[in-house]
């Protein structure tokens, strides 16, 4: 389990993280998203003892990283920016690790042929491409068989079998009850691996929630309606809480309203309807939409409000 407690960090006049609180809990994979610059990777870092919170908390399995006698038994992590030595090969960057962490010399093979690697173990790393240092990454997050397991931007550089590939390991370690905590910019690679997420912005909480009540949450419909008469339709559906925009091909974009009542009003006037289309928010809308005060640098806005 992690614990955040009203977590901050300050860099200078830069607040990264501000006051953040969440839980994630064992047995599912937890999502961490935002923006580019929300404060995620901070957040990561802290969470393990590789930089202090200027105030609040960052528990894991009940204690401070730092405080665990075998931390990489407790938690495994994959941070964005890898630390190996490229001249080591894969074998013996997670052979020396584990040997300094008393992890018995066979697992490194174990987690080798678990993250598909076996065929270039003794290869320098330096030689490895995105791809395969995740992997390499990943099997090292994976050496001391840890209950809790952060990794950062996991699918950042994977082509679609290495994602699937990392999908199915998350959720494999989620089943046997540990605790998954993965962070990602992209709100589609997240619906699709997580069951929670914990979604913030500038450095702060803007969502903690199950993907299935963010998309009910979120979602707004719209109806899409074709019509050979827009302008009158758009006179009969007008009203305080309905919005219709115009767009090509006397194409109406109504919310406010369902398929059944615009169907009603267009037939009570006579107006033929050729199409009639009920539309929801994708999760990808949701997110922006839920981020937008939230992004740093967004192109056109300048100064976005806080
Ligand atoms: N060592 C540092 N010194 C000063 N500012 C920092 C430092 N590390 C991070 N920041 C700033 O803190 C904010 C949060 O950065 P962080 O890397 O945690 O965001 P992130 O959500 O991981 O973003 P990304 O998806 O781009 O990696 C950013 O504005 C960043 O510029």
């Amino acid at each position: 389990m992690i614990e955040v407690r009203e977590l901050t960090k300050r860099y200078g006049d830069k607040l990264a993280v501000d006051g953040l609180t969440f839980t994630v809990n064992p047995g599912m994979v937890t999502g961490f998203l935002g923006p580019n610059g929300a404060g995620k990777s901070t957040t990561m870092r802290m969470l393990l003892g590789l930089d202090a919170p200027t105030s609040g908390s960052a528990l894991v399995n009940g204690e401070p990283y730092r405080a665990h006698t075998s931390p990489l038994r407790e938690v495994g992590a994959l941070l964005e920016a890898r630390s190996i030595h490229p001249g080591r090969s894969a074998y013996h960057h997670l052979l020396a690790l584990a040997r300094t962490s008393g992890i018995r010399r066979s697992r490194v093979d174990e987690v080798i042929e678990a993250v598909g690697l076996a065929g270039v173990a003794r290869r320098r790393a330096g030689t490895f491409s995105l791809g395969m240092g995740q992997r390499l990454g990943i099997a090292t997050a994976m050496l001391g068989d840890p209950h809790t397991v952060i990794l950062d931007e996991p699918l950042n550089g994977l082509d679609t079998d290495g994602i699937r590939w990392v999908r199915a390991l998350l959720q494999g370690l989620a089943a046997e009850g540990r605790t998954v905590f993965v962070s990602s910019h992209l709100m589609s690679e997240m619906a699709l691996t997580a069951q929670h997420l914990v979604v913030i912005g500038r450095g702060r909480l803007i969502a903690d929630t199950s993907v299935a009540e963010l998309v009910r949450a979120g979602s707004r419909s719209v109806v899409r309606v074709r019509t050979t008469h827009p302008d009158a339709l758009a006179a009969r559906l007008s009203g305080p809480d309905t919005e219709v925009s115009f767009d090509r091909d006397n194409t109406l974009t109504v919310s406010g309203l369902t398929t059944d009542q615009i169907g009603t009003a267009a037939g009570a006037a006579g107006i033929t309807l050729l199409e009639l289309t009920a539309q929801q928010a994708s999760l990808e809308e949701v997110f922006i939409d839920l981020t937008r005060d939230a992004v740093e640098h967004r192109a056109n806005t300048v100064g976005a409000t806080p």
